[in-house]
């Protein structure tokens, strides 16, 4: 481009084409590295247009055009330096927007854990081999919503979503908000489910939600076992846990059962 300025190009018509700097040194090397360049440019072609002798000089062009030449470019990078930082600024919140959108599609917005979607898109991620499934729900929850109200039954929820965060620390899992009052669990665990779920367990039955001094809430919660089988789907093993979780139910509730 620099040598087309110098040596005029086709009858002098060769600075027509610097035009297309700006733009495109902006949309290739973005905002910082493609002003640099053009500012570069500018500099060369100044010292090309002003400060040697070329043979763009014996054009016999009027001595303006050189001037008029170097403000028409900057005027192009200036426009293209004003559209390139919009589209930027555009395309950031643009992937800002997106993110928020996809931790809104997989999580659970009152628990803060993934929500049945961010569960099963993890799991894709995982490669575990025979990861154990629990699913657990809170017994009588309909009884705290009634006697305490909704609200404190999303914090009693919130609670029991908290002490599981914080037992499971640095173990290998996932867990979910599967549904209203029940919570799943994904655990790359080979043997003692029945002795980790009776932990989870324990640990439900022993965390309590206190307000107004005197007043607290308890529960305890039931929990269906499976183990992913080598010829089954997840929702097939999250399926028979569910069976396992009913018959703990019928169990009388505050138990455990291992699907068969
Ligand atoms: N506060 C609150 N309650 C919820 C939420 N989602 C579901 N529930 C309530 O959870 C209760 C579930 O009641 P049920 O399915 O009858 O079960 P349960 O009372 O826990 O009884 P069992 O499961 O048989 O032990 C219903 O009253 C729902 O309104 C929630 O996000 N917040």
């Amino acid at each position: 481009m620099l040598y087309l300025v110098y040596s005029g190009g086709v009858n002098g018509t060769g600075h027509v084409w610097i035009y297309c700097i700006p733009p495109v040194s902006l949309f290739l090397h973005g905002l910082k590295r493609g002003l640099l360049e053009v500012f570069i440019f500018i500099l060369a072609l100044v010292y090309i247009l002003f400060f040697i002798s070329s043979p763009f000089d014996q054009l016999g062009y009027h001595h303006d055009l050189k001037s008029r030449i170097v403000y028409s470019f900057i005027l192009i990078a200036f426009l293209s330096t004003i559209y390139e930082y919009i589209s930027s600024r555009f395309n950031q919140s643009l992937q800002e927007l997106s993110s928020k959108l996809e931790l809104a599609a997989t999580t659970d917005p009152l628990t803060n854990l993934l929500n049945r979607r961010g569960l099963e898109q993890q799991l894709k991620n995982k490669a575990w081999y025979k990861p154990s499934i629990f699913l657990l729900d809170i017994d009588h929850f309909k009884s705290i919503n009634d006697k305490y109200g909704h609200e404190y039954g999303d914090e009693y929820l919130k609670l029991v979503a908290r002490s599981m965060t914080g037992f499971l620390v640095g173990r290998e899992c996932l867990l979910s908000r599967w549904g209203g009052e029940e919570f799943l669990l994904v655990v790359d665990l080979q043997n003692d489910h029945e002795k980790f779920a009776e932990s989870v367990r324990n640990l439900i039955e022993n965390a309590s939600l206190k307000f107004d001094e005197s007043h607290e809430i308890s529960a305890t919660v039931s929990i269906g076992i499976s183990e992913l089988g080598a010829t089954e789907t997840f929702l097939m093993a999250v399926g028979r846990a569910d069976k396992a979780l009913y018959e703990a139910k019928s169990r009388g509730r505050n138990c455990v059962v291992a699907a068969k």
